[in-house]
């Protein structure tokens, strides 16, 4: 048996079609074009490849978008005050910026000078807060892109229990507490759960964001589960992989995320429908 395959890249594309048409009706009916601001500082060039994929899907739909580059030794209060010129630019409705940030700077006080308004990334402490109470905000990309992708593929949450491996503020959490209002039951497992394998075997959901290459074997699953990897990994010889050993995992899983084509083009779509959202509450 061998399980069938979330098809991410697919369902992204179904769904950037309708935020295209919503985006030039929004142009053609208020004269409002949907603008984002990314910004990235330094030169990783893991950020360059994200921050150039995310520009070119802006002009896709149609959506206004620009680049602030900034060098490596920028200082804070230069970054904080760009985003605060942002803040008020009326062409610009999200500002995204790029993570990692270099060391000497605080992401949290970076974070926290982007207005809720805009903040299509979901990472500003009250985006959060609304978030977590179940109140309106703007979902963080990842986690809703994979709420999304679950639901699409016709499996049902409500009921199932659901094991999340990595608890960072970007994926781990806030995806638990979303698998939580579908009313999934929901373990958190990290770095410092004793034997790991024991509770992700007991998952009939299994999301994995640890940033570990293929650290999740046939032997950490439950046949017929649903796994969703959300790992990201270069390796020495060039190849991308998940946090989950695909051929492996895939014998026996029920459906399972390809790494490339799965989560990843769910969180620049999402990004999209922040965007499209935040132009249309002004
Ligand atoms: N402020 C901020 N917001 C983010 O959302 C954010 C960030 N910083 N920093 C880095 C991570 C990572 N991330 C990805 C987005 C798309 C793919 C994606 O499209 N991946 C393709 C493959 C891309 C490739 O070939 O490298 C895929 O999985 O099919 C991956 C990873 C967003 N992030
Ligand atoms: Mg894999």
């Amino acid at each position: 048996m061998s399980g069938r395959i979330i098809d991410g890249k697919h369902i992204a594309s179904i769904i950037r079609e309708s935020i295209k048409q919503e985006t030039e009706k929004l142009i053609e009916e208020r004269g409002i074009q949907p603008g984002l601001a990314v910004v990235l500082v330094g030169e990783d060039p893991a950020s360059q490849v994200y921050v150039r994929n995310k520009e070119r899907a802006c002009q896709k739909v149609g959506m206004y978008s620009e680049v602030h580059r900034l060098p490596e030794h920028t200082s804070q209060s230069e970054l904080i005050q760009l985003i605060e010129r942002l803040g008020r630019d009326e062409r610009i409705h999200g500002i995204l910026v790029q993570l990692p940030l270099p060391a000497h700077i605080d992401e949290k006080a970076v974070i926290a000078a982007i207005p809720p308004a805009k903040d299509v990334d979901g990472f500003h402490p009250v985006s959060v807060g609304n978030m977590v109470i179940g109140d309106e905000a703007f979902l963080p990309c990842t986690p809703a892109g994979i709420i999304e992708l679950i639901k699409r593929t016709g499996i049902e949450l409500a009921g199932k229990h659901a094991v999340v491996v990595g608890r960072s503020n970007i994926v781990g959490k806030p995806v638990s507490m979303l698998l939580l209002h579908e009313h999934a039951t929901v373990t958190m497992c990290h770095s410092r759960t004793p034997d790991l394998a024991a509770m992700t075997r007991q998952a009939d959901v299994l999301v994995v964001a640890v940033g570990r290459p293929e650290m999740i074997k046939a032997e950490h699953v439950k046949p017929g589960a649903v796994v969703i990897d959300v790992g990201v990994n270069r390796l020495p010889d060039g190849r991308l992989v998940g946090d989950v050993d695909y051929d492996e995992v895939a014998a026996i899983a029920e459906a399972i995320t390809p790494v490339p084509g799965g989560v990843g083009p769910m969180t620049i779509t999402m990004l999209l429908k922040n965007t499209l959202q935040a132009a249309l509450r002004i």
